[in-house]
């Protein structure tokens, strides 16, 4: 279905819980996250009816994020019955790569197409320190697995921080360089006014593809199936390719292709705008599949044009990263 500006939005992100396993300095606090509880999230019979109707308003690419997707119980259930529905036809996962290993044989047999990761840095220390609690070693893990399984593209999500990870920017080059692995360097979000976002730690992707080209030598026609807004380029002599996320110095809300579920049941139009649209309790009050598909139409028709994170998150705009699904 068109938005009112033109825009084919045919991409459900959702997010199946708030919780997660790490604590992602610039996503999540350490401490005060809420417990939903399970009368307040949409359940997994309930994600799959609401995909249900998205796919006849236009849906038909699906991403589960969160929180982190994979703490959810029988996340592989639901990917079996979103690969029933017969509009769906990619069904994603964006994970932090904990615990993707041991279920990534059982995710691909339900229906799993792809899968990006997280992971911003390749130094053990530094990893623990931007994840709180995360173990480098499970992360690669999970990559080897994807690969072994050919579930491909694989892409990596790095989100790059002055004075944090921007060193180590080559160093995930040459990792595309060796391997089939689709990295995309994000540009820091201010999502959530987390004390941890400084507008001095944003570095723009100009800024990385101006250090990235004084060793390699990037080119276009990286063709890297996805639905999102990276701009890829091949390295010359590589496996892989290195994308850039502009969120913050080149937005790309002019192509923008996405709504929003978040997993106590809200339909989001925007990750910036805070207009919501509550399917949960339209579900509670028994409505029927027509007003809920008038509830997505209406959720893409009062799509905003653009995001404002340049002018900062806003004190009213209520929610963090892990709440709304990035
Ligand atoms: N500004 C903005 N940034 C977004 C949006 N969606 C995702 N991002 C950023 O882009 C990053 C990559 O998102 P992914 O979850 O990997 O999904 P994707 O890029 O749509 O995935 P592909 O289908 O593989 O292209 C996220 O980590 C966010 O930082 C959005 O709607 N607006
Ligand atoms: C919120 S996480 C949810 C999925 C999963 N837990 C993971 O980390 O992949 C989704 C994506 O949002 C990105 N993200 C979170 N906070 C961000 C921020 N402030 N700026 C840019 N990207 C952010 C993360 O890097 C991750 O790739
Ligand atoms: S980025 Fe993902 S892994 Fe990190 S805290 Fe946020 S939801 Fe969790
Ligand atoms: S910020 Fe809003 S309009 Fe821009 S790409 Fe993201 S969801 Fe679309």
């Amino acid at each position: 279905m068109f938005d009112s500006y033109a825009r084919n939005i045919d991409y459900l992100r959702v997010s199946v819980t708030n919780r997660c396993n790490l604590r992602c300095k610039y996503c999540m606090p350490e401490e005060g996250i809420e417990d939903l509880g399970h009368d307040n999230i949409l359940s997994l019979e309930e994600i799959a009816h609401l995909v249900r109707v998205a796919a006849r308003i236009g849906i038909q690419k699906v991403r589960l994020t969160g929180g982190e997707p994979l703490v959810r119980r029988n996340i592989t259930k639901l990917i079996a019955d979103i690969a029933q529905i017969p509009k769906i036809n990619d069904i994603a996962i964006t994970t932090n790569g904990m615990l993707f290993a041991d279920m990534a044989e059982e995710l691909k047999a339900a229906g799993l197409t792809r899968v990006n990761f997280s992971l911003d840095s390749l130094d053990e220390d530094k990893f623990k320190y931007i994840t709180s609690r995360g173990n480098l070693s499970e992360v690669v893990r999970s990559i080897s697995k994807a690969l072994e399984l050919g579930m491909v593209p694989i892409k990596i999500n790095t989100v790059v921080m002055k004075g944090i990870n921007d060193d180590e920017i080559l160093d995930f080059v040459e990792l595309a360089q060796k391997m089939p692995l689709h990295i995309r360097f994000i540009e820091f979000m201010p999502v959530g006014d987390i004390p941890f976002y400084k507008a001095d730690r944003v570095v723009t992707v100009s800024e990385i593809r101006e250090r990235i080209e004084q060793k390699y030598e990037l080119y276009k026609g990286a063709n890297v199936q996805g639905n999102g807004p990276a701009k890829s380029y091949q390295i010359r002599g590589g496996m892989g390719s290195v994308g850039f996320i502009s969120a913050m110095s080149d937005h790309f809300c002019g192509e923008c292709n996405r709504i929003r579920m978040t997993a106590d049941g809200k339909l989001r139009s925007c990750l910036f705008g805070k207009q919501e649209f509550n399917v949960k309790l339209a579900l509670q009050n028994h409505a029927s599949d027509e007003i809920i598909a008038e509830l997505f139409s209406k959720a893409i028709r009062e799509k905003p044009n653009r995001h404002h994170m340049n002018e900062g998150w806003g004190a009213d705009n209520k929610r963090k990263m892990y709440q709304i699904g990035g």
